[in-house]
């Protein structure tokens, strides 16, 4: 305290969540299962009753109530004999976006506690992901900072049996899957030999923004979707980095000031769009040897497809 009374104690920011051995899984696998608090289950399981409502209607309807944005990142999108989504990154108005409004924020203080966990454990300061935060702890009310605000929320239905996503890591920060059923899967790289095993629950997961920031000091998690008889729901909250202020490695431990639209883009652009329709996906395949899987690819090659 000053002699005005004024507290000059900085905020203490997100208390502290995972243990020590969660971290250590967390770091070394890219993927924790993880029990959800309270309030972030029972907004979800509303959401998904929604969710399953919107499902119902006719392709058509949901074209129009969502219609598809840029490339597969925003609306209603369907893969043919595989699987359709809602990508919601902004909105007001509505009972889906409400509840959807409920499940991001309490989704992002959730992930947010975990990326300071992360960053206290290297010995880094807690608010190093500040900037890279800033507009996406909420649901954005419209997409006129969507450029910078790359966060988002989707809700899947996988048709039964074909209803699939290839390897791959996601390009964020972290990702929170839960899924209605089997289906998820991650790479288990506890054993000699890395297996893939069925996600038990809700799953965390690494991204690739994360992992480069963090110096590879964390793995970004390997998953996929595999084909259900049942077919299968999911909701996917991806916490993705804001775009607009440059990020200073030496807060991760690095050196330099970097532009971090640029460092995103060029790790997105590596990746081919798993969430694209077959033929897109082969395409991108195909123009680069060199890509790797993500949930997001170059945004010129899926523009068209929807
Ligand atoms: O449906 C899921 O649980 C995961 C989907 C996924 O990995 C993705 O879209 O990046
Ligand atoms: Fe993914």
């Amino acid at each position: 305290m000053t002699s005005n009374g004024v507290d000059t104690v900085p905020p203490s920011g997100p208390p502290p969540l995972l243990t020590a051995e969660q971290i250590r899984h967390l770091a070394f696998q890219g993927w924790l299962a993880i029990d959800l608090p309270h309030q972030l289950g029972n907004a979800l399981s509303t959401l998904s009753r929604s969710a399953d409502s919107f499902f119902e209607q006719d392709h058509a309807v949901k074209r129009k109530l969502y219609p598809p944005s840029r490339g597969t990142e925003c609306g209603f999108y369907q893969v043919p004999g595989e699987k359709e989504y809602l990508t919601l990154r902004h909105g007001i108005a509505g009972e889906l976006e409400e509840q959807a409004r409920q499940v991001w924020h309490e989704a992002a203080l959730l992930l947010h506690r975990i990326l300071c966990d992360l960053t206290r454990a290297g010995g880094y300061n807690i608010y190093a992901w500040s900037h890279l935060l800033e507009n996406s702890l909420d649901l954005p009310k419209d997409d006129s900072d969507g450029d910078n605000i790359t966060s988002l929320l989707r809700l899947f239905r996988y048709y039964p049996t074909a209803g699939v996503a290839e390897e791959h890591v996601d390009i964020g920060l972290l990702t929170l899957c839960i899924g209605s059923a089997k289906g998820l899967q991650v790479r288990d790289r506890s054993k000699d030999k890395p297996e893939w095993i069925d996600a038990q629950g809700p799953i965390v997961l690494v991204g690739d923004m994360a992992r480069t920031l963090m110096r590879n000091q964390v793995r970004a998690g390997l998953h996929r979707v595999v084909g259900n008889p049942q077919g299968r729901s999911s909701i996917v909250f991806a916490l993705r980095p804001y775009l607009k202020h440059p990020t200073n490695l030496s807060a991760f431990g690095g050196e330099g000031l970097i532009d971090t639209k640029e460092c995103f883009d060029k790790i997105r652009g590596r990746k081919f769009n798993i969430n694209a329709t077959k033929n897109v996906r082969e395409r991108q395949q195909k123009a680069s040897k060199k890509l790797t899987h993500s949930d997001s690819g170059p945004r010129e090659a899926v523009v068209g497809h929807g």
